[in-house]
């Protein structure tokens, strides 16, 4: 491992187990009125505040010259209005974090999320909770934090508190929620590969992508949600590429997760509206994790995701994410379906 980012990866991993149990207490204790639909028409809960001003708290101790990238903001939980909701993510955050915040830090904790990113120096990007509905549901979702350095993703942590820690099975349902171990931690540094560990023990083990080569043996992994990639596109590319198995659908980046370690090989995120631009924090640690199990990662145009726009992959269009022997026959089938003109 890279002595330089040992740091990082150490209070990265903390932050992000921390925020994870912050989230399970919560789905454990969910009740009406702890939810709120955002000016984009998607949710946020308690949870999601509070995992961001822990994993905001753990940065600010560790690393207080660092920005953050970070998803919410705490404009909802200010004054008179945003009472209950405050005291409610304070005292959630306050339980796990080492030296209490006044409400006051909570907010500025919970805003230091507000940097916009860009190509130089270094910052972090945080998804508190990416699959929100996924965790409104009780299915996957995921905490989500990576380094930025001039642009690049250098460290991704993600931790994924409702994945099964073993391999998703053949026989894995939609949910992707068989029985077993639940829980799992990824880790990617870049240049220094992909592991795994259980959120319960520091033991790390490598992962790496399927070796399928052969694109019909091959197995989709992709979102839940039908307006955040196209099912029916999706579908239109498994017809060309001569895929048979069902594809295992899960919320958050999550996917990424199952890609990297091999339980499905192809995740693609296939715009759903012309205008939905994808945010950073969505994608900066998945993306790395599935590099460096040795996958291929871009956009439908096959261009590389590039995190240096600021808050948004502005210069990208959705994702095509495969293992590297079958990346290059995907993207070909995915632009052949994106450029005909007479799909519905
Ligand atoms: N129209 C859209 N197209 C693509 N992604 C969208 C979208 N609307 C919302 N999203 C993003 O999709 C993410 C979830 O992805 P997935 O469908 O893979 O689970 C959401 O993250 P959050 O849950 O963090 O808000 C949100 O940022
Ligand atoms: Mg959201
Ligand atoms: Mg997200
Ligand atoms: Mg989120």
């Amino acid at each position: 491992m890279s002595a330089t980012l040992a740091a990082e990866r150490r209070v990265a991993v903390e932050a992000v187990l921390q925020a994870c149990r912050v989230c399970q207490k919560v789905f454990n204790h969910l009740v009406a009125g702890e939810t709120i639909i955002k000016d984009d028409r998607s949710p946020v809960t308690v949870a999601d505040y509070s995992a961001q001003a822990v994993v905001n708290t753990y940065l600010a101790e560790h690393f207080p010259q660092d920005l953050v990238v970070g998803e919410e903001s705490a404009r909802d939980l200010q004054g008179e209005v945003g009472r209950a909701l405050r005291e409610k993510v304070l005292s959630l955050s306050n339980a796990v974090l080492r030296v209490p915040l006044t409400e006051s830090k909570l907010l500025t904790a919970i805003d230091r999320g507000s940097y916009g990113g860009g190509p130089r120096g270094r910052h972090w990007t945080l998804d508190p909770i990416d699959g929100t509905k996924g965790f409104l549901r009780g299915d996957q979702f995921a905490v989500c934090l990576a380094l930025i350095e001039d642009g690049e993703v250098r460290l991704g942590v993600m931790g994924c508190p409702n994945l099964p820690a073993a391999h998703l099975g053949q026989a894995a349902q939609a949910t992707a929620s068989p029985p077993g171990e639940r829980g799992c931690l990824f880790i990617a540094e870049k240049g220094h590969g992909a592991f795994t560990r259980s959120l319960v023990s520091d033991v790390e083990t490598r992962i790496h992508v399927s070796d399928t080569r052969d694109c019909r043996d091959a197995r989709f992994c992709e979102s839940v949600e039908a307006a955040h990639s196209s099912h029916s596109d999706a579908s239109r590319v498994g017809q060309d590429l001569g895929i048979t198995q069902d594809s295992i659908r899960m919320d958050s980046q999550c996917k990424y997760g199952c890609i990297a370690r091999g339980d499905a090989d192809i995740y693609l995120r296939l715009p759903a509206s012309a205008t939905y631009v994808e945010k950073i924090w969505d994608h900066a640690s998945g993306a790395l994790l599935v590099e460096e199990a040795g996958g291929i990662v871009t956009d439908v145009d096959g261009k590389h995701l590039d995190f240096s726009r600021g808050r948004f992959l502005d210069a990208n269009r959705g994702v095509v994410a495969a293992n590297a022997r079958i990346h290059s026959e995907v993207l070909r089938a995915v632009q052949k379906v994106l450029q005909n003109p007479e799909r519905a």
